[in-house]
């Protein structure tokens, strides 16, 4: 690193040396901050456009709070590469999101500055709310606690429960609402209309600036002319701003528009409104991608853009033809297909359209595509009053974020009866966005519910036989797991005439007399590579792919156990309460003697790295699959 390259944040290690820098100088050092970003990116990728947004805020906020005394919750924390290198990890940053090294998201673990562990978005104003409300019980009246929220994070559910509830108990919380007009998607939806009424709006943000002016005058003012200021103001509070700004209606001071790019303004407005008592949002307006072309004018594209080649903006794809489709573009081409013969089909999705692919279907039939926000728990619900009145909803949902929404799919799904589709993408560990989202539960969250099938593919065309199977009449609630990532086909092999699968059906992949493997998903086959190793070694192996969890094979199970005393189980979900727990289930239950060696995901979170770095440590590649099975063997 050149102290030429970087000579403001060669002197910068921590905040408080970010406070020994001349106001005037922190638009360098945004600007030295932003090409770092470029150079450290376009080697060792990570989420991009974000945090070029926010350059300036962050430098500014470092600047004027008492970090970490003070506290700074990101959302998501996507955007948080900029107060990572401000606070201590800018030699580590080449590690960023690496196995072993630093992670993309901020976490308490890893630094004092991390207030809050994310990844997922919504949660900032709740955990600020409860940070300032304890401090205020603690007496910690100087203690500033800051929720910085972008407008994609603001449509989350649990935004709006946390605004709710803003005002009611004492604190002085600080939301800062990074409006840049787009999710990873472009937004939809009416907070994202009120947001561009607001900025745009010249008569309402001209008295907001008078109101607010009042507002930071009032201390130096005679008590006759406080009087009647605060009069006037009441009117017209009560005659404007509350009737046209959600927030002061809500009882949250709001301060804003203010262009979120001007770092020495935004270090004045801070200082001058962090200790106005009671909760309040100071609206910021950014672009994200900022001071990289190629992201301000793709910033979807350069959400997360892998690595890249900083001087021509050209993206680095190793993508050579006639490799496997992604599971994704499985799911998204065809939903289309399903979609163009039956008329009943929609998607939705909660903000995840391109990430999920259904911009095939959006592209396409722009009506029938749902984008509902960062909103999970409403697109299970939505999906389901749209199954209500007979459509059939493909609902894609990640799988780590459908956490968010298991009321909603035991309580007006599972519990009706409806026949929607869920397709969880990213099921299995994804890799470099760690633990927070890392699909290791659904196989246990959903096998407890009622009424749910629930089927995982072991390849490509499965996943296409089986939407189809979904979506034909009378098969209910059913859920589809898949994995981030590449299939096995090559290119297109699974574009095939559709085929119905048998609900509750699993299949003899190959015969064998030593001991049974009965597998989940597709981690049948890193089983297949594993179980070839092991007959290479002189064993007799028989393969299941049980393709249901729910209902699950029991003439399968029951022909398995009647031949075989050794049985392994294998699925890329949490050891506990998953594919493994069912098998053991129906074996006790059955009087079965059969030792079972279940493999699957440890009991404890997984950190990031390559999906490759992760299933060898958790022994789920085939190197660790075989081990597993000779230790067990060996034990018989
Ligand atoms: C519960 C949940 N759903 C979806 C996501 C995926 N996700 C990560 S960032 C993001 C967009 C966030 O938009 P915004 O808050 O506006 O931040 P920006 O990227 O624009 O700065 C989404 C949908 C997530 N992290 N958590
Ligand atoms: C921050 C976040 O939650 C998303 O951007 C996530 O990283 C997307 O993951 P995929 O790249 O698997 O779509
Ligand atoms: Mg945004």
């Amino acid at each position: 690193m050149s102290k030429n390259i970087y000579p403001l944040l060669d002197t910068i290690n921590t905040p408080d040396d970010l406070k020994k820098i001349p106001i005037t100088e922190l638009p360098k050092v945004c600007e030295e901050l932003r090409s770092f970003i470029i150079d450290e990116l376009s080697e060792h990728p990570g989420h991009f456009a974000a945090s070029l947004g926010v350059v300036e805020i962050t430098v500014a906020l470092h600047y004027i709070m008492k970090t970490p005394y003070d506290r700074i919750v990101w959302d998501v924390g996507h955007q948080a590469y900029i107060h990572k290198i401000l606070t201590g990890r800018r030699a580590q940053f080449h590690t960023n999101r690496q196995y072993k090294g630093i992670s993309g998201f901020p976490k308490p673990e890893e630094s004092e500055y991390d207030a809050f562990g994310v990844g997922h978005a919504s949660t900032s104003i709740s955990a600020g709310l409860g940070m300032s409300v304890a401090a205020n019980l603690k007496q910690e009246k100087d203690r500033h606690i800051v929720a910085v929220i972008g407008d994609g994070s603001m449509t989350g559910g649990l935004a709006f429960e946390g605004l709710n509830n803003a005002s009611i108990n004492p604190n002085n919380l600080l939301i800062i609402l990074n409006d840049n007009q787009i999710a990873i998607d472009p937004i939809r939806g009416g907070m994202h209309h009120y947001l561009v009424n607001i900025t745009t709006s010249r008569t309402y943000n001209q008295v907001r600036f008078r109101l607010s002016k009042l507002f930071t005058d009032f201390n130096i003012l005679t008590s006759g002319k406080k009087r009647k200021i605060t009069q006037i103001t009441n009117q017209i509070k009560a005659s404007f701003a509350r009737q046209s700004n959600i927030f002061e209606g809500m009882n949250i001071r709001y301060f804003g528009p203010v262009d979120g790019h001007d770092c020495m303004n935004l270090a004045r407005i801070l200082n001058e409104i962090k200790d106005y008592n009671g909760p309040k949002v100071l609206h910021i307006v950014t672009k994200k991608g900022k001071g990289y072309k190629p992201a301000e004018e793709s910033a979807t594209e350069w959400h997360a853009p892998g690595k890249f080649n900083k001087e021509t903006g050209e993206r680095i794809i190793s993508d050579p033809c006639g490799q496997p489709s992604l599971y994704q573009d499985v799911f998204g081409k065809t939903l289309l297909e399903l979609a163009e013969k039956n008329d009943k089909i929609v998607g939705v999705t909660p903000a995840m359209v391109s990430g999920c692919s259904l911009n095939f279907l959006m592209e396409k039939m722009p009506r029938r595509a749902f984008d509902v926000g960062i909103a999970e728990g409403h697109a299970v619900t939505f999906s389901a009053g749209m199954a209500s009145e007979g459509m059939i909803p493909f609902c894609n949902i990640y799988s780590s974020f459908m956490q968010r929404a298991y009321d909603n799919v035991i309580h007006d799904v599972a519990l009706q009866k409806l026949p929607v589709v869920f397709c969880i993408d990213r099921a299995g560990l994804v890799g470099p966005d760690g633990a927070t989202h890392h699909g290791m539960f659904d196989l246990a969250y959903f096998r407890c519910i009622p009424n749910l099938t629930i089927a995982a593919p072991l390849n490509e065309l499965e996943l296409r036989n089986l939407m189809y199977t979904a979506q034909l009449p009378g098969k209910g609630s059913f859920v589809i797991r898949y994995p981030k990532g590449k299939g096995v086909f090559c290119h297109c092999e699974w574009e095939q005439p559709f085929n119905e699968l048998p609900v509750g059906k699993g299949r003899c992949l190959k015969p064998g007399n030593d001991f049974a493997v009965l597998s989940l998903g597709s981690i049948g086959n890193t089983a297949t590579k594993a179980i070839k190793i092991l007959e290479e070694e002189g064993w007799s192996v028989a393969h299941y792919d049980m393709r249901f969890l729910k209902p699950i094979d029991e003439e399968l199970l029951h022909t398995v156990a009647k031949k075989f005393n050794r049985i392994v189980t294998i699925e890329d979900g949490v050891i506990s309460g998953g594919f493994g727990s069912a098998v053991l289930e129906f074996l006790a239950e059955n009087g079965y003697q059969a030792s079972v060696k279940r493999i699957g995901l440890p009991d404890r979170f997984i950190e990031h790295g390559t999906p490759e770095e992760l299933y060898h440590e958790v022994d789920l590649d085939v190197n660790g699959i075989a081990n597993s099975v000779r230790k067990f063997l060996s034990k018989q």
